[in-house]
């Protein structure tokens, strides 16, 4: 019922709604000055993720800003392995850095089980926030996330990002059973993760495999469609209609595929994906999100008008929500989100 009178479930479902909804990767985040002062006040991120309140009111500051047509949940995608026992830290320049994960008796050494106690506080600031967004925003609809078991796997194994994850690609080919132990353990814990969220009043569920196209075409197909496949499987028989978000970054000419084999409802276009390719090439029931670069919101004028232009004009009639190809960098101007909203919304 409640899908009837929100755009971006209505999109996200299949239904080509005009002008289209949008929301923003990264739409909470360091360009936000609010955001700066409430990070502050939290101390560390992974404080401020753990901190219900706090999390709930960063969600909400860019809707208060902009009136997008979504909330997505205020998290990061290694709060998973950091619930099962993964020793994780944000370093300030640095990005995530967590204990690698090397062999057997590092994967033995986590504690899916104890996951769920410690994810608490995240559900209770999906149940804040879709509370808030009933009295602030009642046409806007919150969106839950994980990252995908192969994204995840990456940094688990890796132990920090700013590479191509060589010893994580390096494993799957090298030891594929401890590699697949691992991705059949994040596959469980994601279902139950995402399924949580859903429990606690997210509305529709993102699967970000931000690090999918670093793989080759087989390697694609084993680690990150068939994974993602298999937790869409899950949550579909206990969620039968909550939208599924998959994005596959980077996946080029696989991404029809990827769409086609995963199940997911909505699939997610990289800034480098060909918008006009993708509305030939993915089956007009999937529908599209995407892809402004964000580049061009931090430079916007003309230059980021006729970027976002473009897209509308290639997504037209078809299903379709409006976002960015990746999340929204910290050098943004704020007005420069305003203009984009207000060029959106004329369509
Ligand atoms: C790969 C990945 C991560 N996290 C995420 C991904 C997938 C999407 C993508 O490819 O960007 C997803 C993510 N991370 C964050 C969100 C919150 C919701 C939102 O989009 O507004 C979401 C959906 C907050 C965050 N996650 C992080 C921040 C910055 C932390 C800070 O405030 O210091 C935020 C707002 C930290 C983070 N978290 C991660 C990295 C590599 C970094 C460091 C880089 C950076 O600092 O931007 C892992």
């Amino acid at each position: 019922m409640e899908n009837a009178s929100k755009p971006l479930l209505r999109a996200l479902s299949g239904e080509a709604v005009w002008p289209p909804p949008f929301w923003l990767m990264r739409q909470a985040g360091r360009y936000l000055p609010e955001y700066r002062e409430l990070r502050a006040q939290a101390g560390d991120f992974i404080r401020l993720c753990t901190n219900p309140a706090l999390a709930a009111e960063v969600t909400l500051q860019p809707l208060r800003r902009y009136g997008m047509d979504g909330a997505i949940l205020f998290s990061d995608i290694l709060m998973l392995p950091w619930a099962m026992g993964q020793p994780l830290r944000y370093a300030e320049g640095e990005g995530p850095l967590l204990e690698p994960i090397r062999d057997a008796g590092g994967l033995a050494k986590l504690d899916p089980h104890g996951a769920s106690a410690r994810l608490a506080p995240i559900y209770e600031t999906v149940s804040r926030v879709r509370a808030g967004l009933g009295q602030e925003a009642p046409k806007a609809a919150l969106i839950g996330f994980a990252g995908s078991p192969f994204t995840v796997a990456c940094y688990m194994v890796e132990g920090r990002g700013g590479g191509e994850f060589a010893h994580a690609r390096r494993m799957a080919y090298a030891d594929p059973a401890l590699f697949g132990k691992l991705i059949r353990l994040l596959v469980d814990a994601t279902t139950e993760y995402l399924l949580a969220q859903a429990e606690a009043g997210a509305e529709a569920l993102m699967l970000f495999d931000s690090w999918a196209g670093l793989l080759s075409p087989s390697q694609f197909r084993r680690w990150s469609v068939e994974p993602s496949a298999a937790i869409v499987r899950n949550i579909r028989k206990v969620r039968p209609d909550i939208p599924l978000i998959g994005f596959p970054r980077l996946a080029g000419p696989l991404l029809p595929e990827y769409a086609q084999r995963t199940g997911v409802s909505t699939v997610a276009m990289d800034t480098a994906m060909d918008p006009r390719w993708a509305a030939a090439a993915v089956p007009a029931e999937v529908a599209l999100q995407g892809n402004l670069d964000p580049q061009a919101v931090v430079a916007g004028g003309a230059a980021m008008e006729a970027e976002a232009r473009s897209i509308l004009a290639a997504m037209r009639g078809r299903p379709f929500v409006f976002n960015l190809g990746h999340g929204i960098v910290p050098p943004t101007p704020p007005e420069h989100v305003a203009a984009l909203a207000r060029v959106i919304r004329t369509g």
